[in-house]
Parts: C-alpha cells; structure tokens; sequence
C-alpha cells in the first residue's frame, strides 16, 4: 500500500496499468479465478462462432468498479462481438456474464438498466435532433417525462452542443456525434459504461473532457471497459487492461515476454551532433538509434538502462533537454505483441 501523500508533496506518478492474466486462473478450477458474484464486468469461459469463425474462443477476465479497463486488440480479434454479448444483443454460445451481477442472457434488462453503451457509430435516428433523442431515451429507460427533459437538459450541456441541441441530429458532426453518443449512454446514470472508440473524432479540449468524465465516473465506483485503436489514449486513460487476440484473452508468457519487449525512449539534446557522438562512444548498438530529426529514439531493454544511459550521457557533458519513454506501457505491450505474433 503506498504511504499517504504529505502536503505540499508533488504528485505521485500514475502506477502503471494493471495487465489482466488469464493464465493465473488455475485451468482445473476455472470458476476460481473470476468470481460471477463480483461488482463490475465478470467474462467467464465466452465463446461465440459465426459458422465456422470463432470471433470470441476462451475469454475470461473482471473489468472491476472503480477502475477504468482498456480492451485492446488487432482487427478482428472479438473486441466487438464480445462488446455486443456484453450489452445482451448477441447470446453467447458458452460461458457466462455478469454486468453489476446481472446475466445478459437471463436478465437483458437488469444490464440495460445497469449499463450505458456507446457503440462506434451513433446510429441512427438522425432526424431527431440531440435533445429529442436524450428525452426518448430516458424515457425508454423508464424515466417520467419531466424528468428525462431535465436529465437530457443538463446532458446538453455537458456534452456542449446547447447551439445544436434542436438540429436534426445528421449535421453534427463526427466529434459532436460521439459527444451526443456519450451523453445518450449517460441518460440513465448507469453504474456501468461500455465505450468503443469514444476519443474518435474528438478535439483536443474534447479529449480531455472524456478522460476527466471517466475517471471521475470511475473514482465513484464506475466500472468503464473501453476498446480502443488509439493507444496512446488508453495510456492515459486506463487503469487495467485486457488485451485480446484471435477470440482469446492474452495471457502467460505471452503477456510477460511482450511487457518485457524493448522501448523506445525519446531523447533529445540542445546539441544533436554531441548527443549522436556520445551514443556512438558509449557503445550503443546503431540498429537500436533511429534519428527523427533532432531527436533520438532508443530502444532500451529496461528502465535499468535507460537510467544508466541519461547519467552517461548527462557525465559526458551532452545538454539533454528531453529523455522519456515514446511509447506507454499498453502501447509498448501490444507492440510486443504483435511483434511476436508476425
Ligand atoms: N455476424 C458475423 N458473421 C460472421 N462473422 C462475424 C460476424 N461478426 C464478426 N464476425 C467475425 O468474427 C471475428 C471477430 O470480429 P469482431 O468484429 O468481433 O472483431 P473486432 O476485434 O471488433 O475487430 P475490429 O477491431 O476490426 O473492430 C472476425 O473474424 C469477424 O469477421
């Protein structure tokens, strides 16, 4: 447990994402690794096939309340049909779900109740206007109409689109859309969000606003799970991760030996051409150097060595300005991944 923070003291670093190993469960007693009465996203042994295709093969993981949990995944690897069997629009052929204790297959309205889902398109519905929607929704969730005009009033304006809210929904555009598309898997202030590619199309200011909702929406015991292309987000974002690959969720030495992969740190220095000497004299590897202009990008096998490298560097006189790593712990993993995968 880390020691209070004393007043006055900086911030303390965010810990580093918590990644999700299948493989710890013990295969005799599966039911021993997740537990199906757990708060949050409970996903134990799920299968789904399309014919022959296994989209989803072995899952199981716990996105837990109060964290925000990242899934990630290349192309086709399940994230979207286990998403659906999550909201309870696609049954499972095997396993089992729970969502805040409910069992999408046996009870798909206690998980509506309890779970806001944004998919990656809005969907349709595009000659209401934004307002029109948050009111029929709410109203679909079963909240009285003065009510659901009150909620979707303040949605509005969270979501900023006060200047849009009586325009049919068509001409917004992509980054209001997935402000709209939030606001509406908000309507009911469910204890559960399921996001895919909510940060698409947004601005900056917009950016920071999701990453603010959702921490905020987690810290009061919200479980969020997002599947995201956009790593660099999900670095920022997410607490845990779960990543998948061809239906399964990946574990073991996979998981170990991809987290170990080397990292690009990004350094740069008042004086490129000392910077590019030093590297040479201290006897870093040129196939580990990729110059971007004035900037170096290493590959380091370890936080050890990137230490060691920074004090050489700064012991030789080079004028570092910049030594950080490029990539983050989820981007850096699932690049390791990949790579062990080609
Ligand atoms: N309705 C369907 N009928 C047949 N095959 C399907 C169907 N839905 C998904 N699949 C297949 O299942 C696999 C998993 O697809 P899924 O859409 O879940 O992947 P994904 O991880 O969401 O991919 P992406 O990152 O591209 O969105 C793919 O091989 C896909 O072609």
């Amino acid at each position: 447990m880390s020691a209070p923070a004393s007043p006055g003291a900086p911030e303390p670093l965010p810990a580093s994402p918590v990644f999700v190993d299948p493989v710890a469960i013990d295969p005799a007693r599966p039911h021993d690794g997740v537990d199906l009465a757990a708060d949050g996203i409970v996903v134990d042994g799920l299968r789904r096939s399309f014919g022959g295709v296994h989209a989803v093969r072995a899952m199981t993981f716990h996105a837990k309340p109060g964290r925000v949990t990242g899934l990630i995944g290349p192309n086709g690897a399940g994230k979207t049909t286990l998403m659906l069997m999550l909201a309870s629009l696609l049954a499972p052929d095997a396993g089992a779900i729970r969502v805040a204790g409910a069992d999408p297959v046996r009870d798909p309205r206690a998980v509506r109740r309890a779970m806001g889902w944004m998919p990656d398109v809005l969907g349709t519905w595009r000659t209401l206007s934004p307002r029109q929607i948050l009111v029929t929704v709410g109203r679909l969730h079963g909240l009285p109409e003065r009510v659901a005009r009150d909620r979707a009033d303040e949605l509005i304006v969270q979501a900023r689109l006060e200047e849009l809210a009586n325009r049919p929904s068509r001409v917004l555009s992509r980054g209001q859309q997935q402000r709209l598309g939030l606001a509406r898997a908000l309507v009911h202030r469910p204890r559960v969000l399921l996001l895919d590619e909510p940060a698409a199309g947004l601005d900056p200011t917009s950016r920071l606003e999701l990453r603010e909702l959702l921490r905020g929406f987690a810290t009061a015991g919200g479980t969020v799970l997002i599947s995201s292309h956009d790593l660099s987000e999900l670095d920022e974002i997410a607490q845990d991760a779960v990543f998948v690959d061809r239906g399964e969720v990946v574990g073991g030495e996979r998981l170990v030996l991809a987290r170990q992969a080397a990292r690009e740190w990004r350094v740069r220095a008042l004086d490129p051409r000392a910077l590019s000497y030093q590297l040479a004299s201290i006897g870093v590897a040129f196939d580990r150097v990729r110059l971007e202009g004035d900037v170096a990008l290493i590959a380091l096998d370890r936080e050890e060595h990137a230490a060691d490298l920074l004090q050489r560097l700064v012991a030789a006189g080079v004028p570092i300005v910049h030594f950080a790593p490029a990539v983050g712990d989820i981007e850096r993993t699932y690049l390791g991944l990949a790579g062990g995968r080609r």
